[in-house]
């Protein structure tokens, strides 16, 4: 995926303003930001469902404004809230999906890998959030997608079931699928992304690894430590001679931590400066 300058307004009013970005073949990409912040927008255009008022899109070699039958059926989307056919069993949605691409995965198969299994002959109507969530990602990777973009993947997911799926993106990844994926979930974003772009006010605020991103590697460790019953606390860009002298001392380091800002951390000073 290649865009330069990328730009779509709405009533005048610019909801991406000037976007460069690019993801390589195989990689995991998250695009983060604020409600508003132009994420669905962006993706949207990309996916060739909205028209941009300026800039170059290139997606699978093509620009997705003018792209046909062909490229569209070399990718794939998980929308934020699909439309479901709920009175349709979930093997037969499936299915009826599949009809669509010229190589589909069987309905079995990829009922089995968003784990569905024991509901493959259920009404969609008859499932839980999560649950037809999990079928709108099945309908995403049916048609054996190059490219798939994720919007807010796991909203609704519980716990095992994210995992579940993490690792499910890791394997289509590993496959060599590329993945554009929107989520609020900043750690769902570190666990997945080989890079990621955060975007505020129609712009990309910082780029990086979730371990770069906005400085962070170079951000220095908090160590706090108990020292004559009272709690200890220093800010240093390298912890290691602090720790040897602690140890040399015989410091009590039971209670001993070393913190780095999370992505959260980072993202919301991010997202703070541009307020
Ligand atoms: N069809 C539309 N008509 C007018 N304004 C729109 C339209 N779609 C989006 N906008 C505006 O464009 C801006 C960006 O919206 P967008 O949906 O791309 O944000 P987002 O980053 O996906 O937000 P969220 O995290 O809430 O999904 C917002 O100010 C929104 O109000």
């Amino acid at each position: 995926m290649e865009v330069t300058g990328l730009r779509k307004t709405y009533q005048g009013r610019e909801a991406v303003a000037g976007i460069d970005l690019v993801v390589a073949r195989g990689e995991i990409f998250a695009l983060l930001g604020p409600n508003g912040a132009g994420k669905t927008t962006t993706v949207e255009i990309l996916e060739g469902h909205r028209r941009r008022n300026g800039g170059d899109v290139r997606v699978l070699g093509e620009d997705p404004g003018t792209a046909g039958r062909s490229w569209r059926s070399r990718i794939g989307i998980v929308l934020q809230d699909a439309d479901d056919a709920a009175d349709l069993t979930v093997t037969e949605m499936v299915r009826h999906v599949a009809g669509f691409y010229p190589e589909p995965r069987t309905a079995d198969e990829v009922i089995e890998l968003v784990g569905l299994t024991a509901k493959k002959t259920s009404k969609i109507r008859t499932l839980s959030g999560g649950q037809r969530r999990r079928v709108d990602v099945a309908l995403g990777i049916v048609g054996r997608p190059e490219l798939l973009f994720l919007d807010e993947p796991t909203t609704g997911f519980d716990p095992e079931a994210r995992r579940q799926f993490w690792d499910l993106i890791r394997t289509l990844a590993g496959d060599g699928t590329t993945i554009l994926l929107t989520t609020h979930y900043l750690d769902e974003a570190e666990a997945l992304a080989d890079r990621l772009a955060v975007l505020a006010g129609g712009q990309i605020v910082a780029e990086g690894t979730p371990a770069t991103l906005g400085g962070r590697a170079a951000a220095g460790a908090k160590v706090s430590w108990q020292e004559g019953g009272r709690t200890r606390t220093e800010q240093l860009a390298d912890p290691t001679e602090l720790l040897r002298k602690l140890v040399a001392d015989g410091a009590d380091l039971r209670t001993l931590t070393v913190t780095r800002p999370t992505l959260e951390d980072t993202y919301l000073t991010l997202i703070g400066a541009r307020k």
